[in-house]
């Protein structure tokens, strides 16, 4: 007997409005493991409300969510301490999970390039830096569903591209990642694009790919 492998994400008929302002109006997404999927759209869209509500950091008004796994969020703002230095930030993130060693942790600041910061307070690092370790964090469990917002904001070049290199190896390994980006230039990297538009998500096929086995 074939059984369906429960979906990584669902996220199903969001609504969320500020006051007048309803941001998300009736917003789905299916998400499976090995996906790779881009949520897209204007400033002001409701892009960062939309994940802000899966993550579970926002109540919704109306809507339902579902995680399978363990769920990794990077918002777009770091949540940092500034008085706390880097490794502090690693040692106690670790410790919340119940890591019992720091290799993860020591791999991600390798790969985004950040050593020689370790020891300097969150409070006196440059964006870029904030960002690398606010990624840094999202990603030290080794979560099976990631939910990045512009995660690359501030990067340099060289962490750009190690950037992508990090999130197609979470790919290859079966992670389930929504990104919300503006680069429609990088589109050929994802899955799925999903628009959000009027406060829902429409899918939008991505080229010459292989029919998706996932729907916005
Ligand atoms: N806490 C809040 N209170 C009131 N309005 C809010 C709040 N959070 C977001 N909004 C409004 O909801 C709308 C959607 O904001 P959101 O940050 O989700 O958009 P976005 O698509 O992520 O934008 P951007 O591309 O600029 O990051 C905006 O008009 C914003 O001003």
């Amino acid at each position: 007997m074939t059984v369906r492998p429960q979906h990584a994400l669902t996220a199903r008929d969001i609504h969320k409005a500020f006051g007048k302002h309803r941001v998300l109006r009736g917003a789905d997404l299916t998400v499976e493991p090995g996906q790779l999927v881009a949520v897209v759209g204007e400033n002001g869209s409701g892009k960062s409300t939309l994940l802000k509500a899966i993550a579970g950091t926002l109540a919704v008004d109306r809507g339902e969510v579902g995680l399978r796994g363990e769920l990794g969020y990077c918002p777009q703002d770091p949540v940092l301490n500034s008085n706390l230095t880097v490794d502090q930030h690693l040692h106690y993130f670790a410790a919340a999970h119940r890591l019992t060693g720091l290799e993860r942790a020591d791999e991600l600041v390798q790969l985004l390039g950040y050593e020689k910061y370790r020891t300097t307070a969150a409070g006196d690092l440059s964006g870029g830096t904030r960002q690398k370790l606010n990624l840094t964090l999202a990603l030290l469990h080794d979560p099976d569903v990631l939910l990045l917002d512009e995660p690359y904001q501030g990067f340099d070049w060289e962490t750009y591209l190690r950037f992508w290199d990090l999130v197609e190896d979470l790919h290859q390994r079966d992670k389930a990642i929504v990104v919300i980006t503006h680069l429609v230039f990088e589109q050929e990297r994802f899955d799925l694009l999903a628009d959000l538009v009027d406060g829902r998500l429409t899918p939008r096929s991505s080229q010459e790919k292989e029919p998706s086995h996932a729907s916005a």
